[in-house]
């Protein structure tokens, strides 16, 4: 193998909109959008990352900006292999590195196939051994929460494509549930509520930019606008209107809300000790889509338990799987397979 060095293990967080590579003993290396450029008359590879992530809605019509993975999950397979190669070697760059192990996240409720394609396309890409670990585990890991203990956690891990809900005690997970709805959703039905209401059609990253710097989850929390650039359906030409908060807020109302039931009803499957516990101690919000505007506050009120966002919160999972690969030395594993880390390792 070319680019490895011995003994190198890598932690990978494969998400729908972003990946982040954590090298043992440097930390988090890599950080770049899940996107990736094609000219599909060349059926060439021209950018990967934050380079082809400009790209989106603007590239003429032999070449597509891709986004391999939906969901959560692997949805277009040799586009993520390339992806990961390419994210794996950039991550690395100017060290010799051979054959690693390698740490990847996934889902709480990934099914069989979909973790396979996970493997496959991990060590396709160059690992010796290729490892999964659930995201909220990894999250609560990163965090910096000793799930060890004989004491409930719930940490709400909310990416681009999934909303990951788990209860942990003494290292393992009791209650999980794994929803489609996260960032991605968010952007959706601020597309949708736009053209709508306004009858005008505007791109993801629009949406995207709304939902962080005016977006909010809670009435009354933030009050801002921001005027927006699209193409009216009706007349057909380029237009721009100003939107404000409460409308981001009004549009998020069903994503939003169906999270937030989906905290209740694992709460709800929740043994009373651990419940008891999470209550005392509150629940953690990570990733990237835990980060919208007043969240946190809006899932403390459909609860009644004190959320708190994490500090690096779109970091949380990969840092979590850079630690548990430390674990990895310390423990014998059957090669390729889902591993539970944590029940293995207290
Ligand atoms: N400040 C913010 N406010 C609201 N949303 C945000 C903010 N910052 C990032 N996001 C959203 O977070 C999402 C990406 O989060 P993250 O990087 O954790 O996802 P991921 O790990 O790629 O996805 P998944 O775990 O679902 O596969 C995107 O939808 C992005 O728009």
């Amino acid at each position: 193998m070319w680019f490895w060095s011995m003994g190198t293990d890598i932690g990978i967080d494969l998400g729908t909109a972003t990946v982040l590579v954590y090298l043992k003993d440097k930390g988090v290396v890599l950080k770049e959008p899940s996107v990736v450029a094609i000219d599909r008359s060349k059926n060439k590879i021209l950018a990967v990352g934050e380079e082809a992530r400009q790209m989106i809605g603007r590239t003429p019509g032999n070449i597509v900006a891709v986004r391999p993975l939906r969901d959560g999950v692997i949805s277009d397979y040799d586009m993520t292999e390339k992806m990961l190669r390419y994210f794996i070697r950039k991550g690395c760059a100017k060290r010799k590195i051979s054959a690693p192990n390698v740490m990847v996240c996934i889902p709480s409720q990934a099914t069989e196939v979909e973790k396979k394609a996970v493997i496959d396309a991990t060590k396709n890409s160059g690992a010796k051994k290729v490892y999964l670990i659930e995201e909220p585990l990894a999250a609560a890991i990163g965090a910096g929460l000793d799930i060890s203990e004989p004491n409930g956690f719930m940490v709400v891990d909310i990416g681009g494509g999934t909303a990951d809900i788990a209860v942990m005690s003494l290292g393992g997970t009791v209650v999980r549930k794994s929803l489609k709805v996260a960032g991605d959703k968010f952007d959706e039905a601020i597309i949708r509520h736009i053209r709508n209401k306004y009858k005008l059609m505007i791109g993801e990253r629009t949406a995207e930019n709304l939902k962080i710097n005016i977006g909010s989850a809670c009435k009354g929390l933030r009050d801002l606008s921001m005027p927006i650039k699209g193409r009216n359906l009706i007349t057909g030409l380029p237009d721009t209107i100003e939107i404000t908060s409460e409308e981001i807020r009004e549009a998020l109302l069903e994503p939003v809300s169906l999270i937030a039931e989906s905290v209740h009803a694992v709460l709800e499957k929740t043994p009373p000790e651990l419940a008891a516990d999470i209550m005392d101690q509150g629940i953690l919000l990570t990733g990237g889509g835990g980060l919208l505007f007043g969240l946190d506050k809006y899932i403390e009120s459909a609860t009644g338990i004190k959320v708190k966002v994490a500090e690096d919160s779109v970091e949380c999972v990969v840092k979590g799987t850079g630690k548990s690969l430390k674990l990895l030395n310390k423990i014998e594993f059957d090669g390729d397979m889902e591993v539970s880390l944590v029940e293995k390792c207290n």
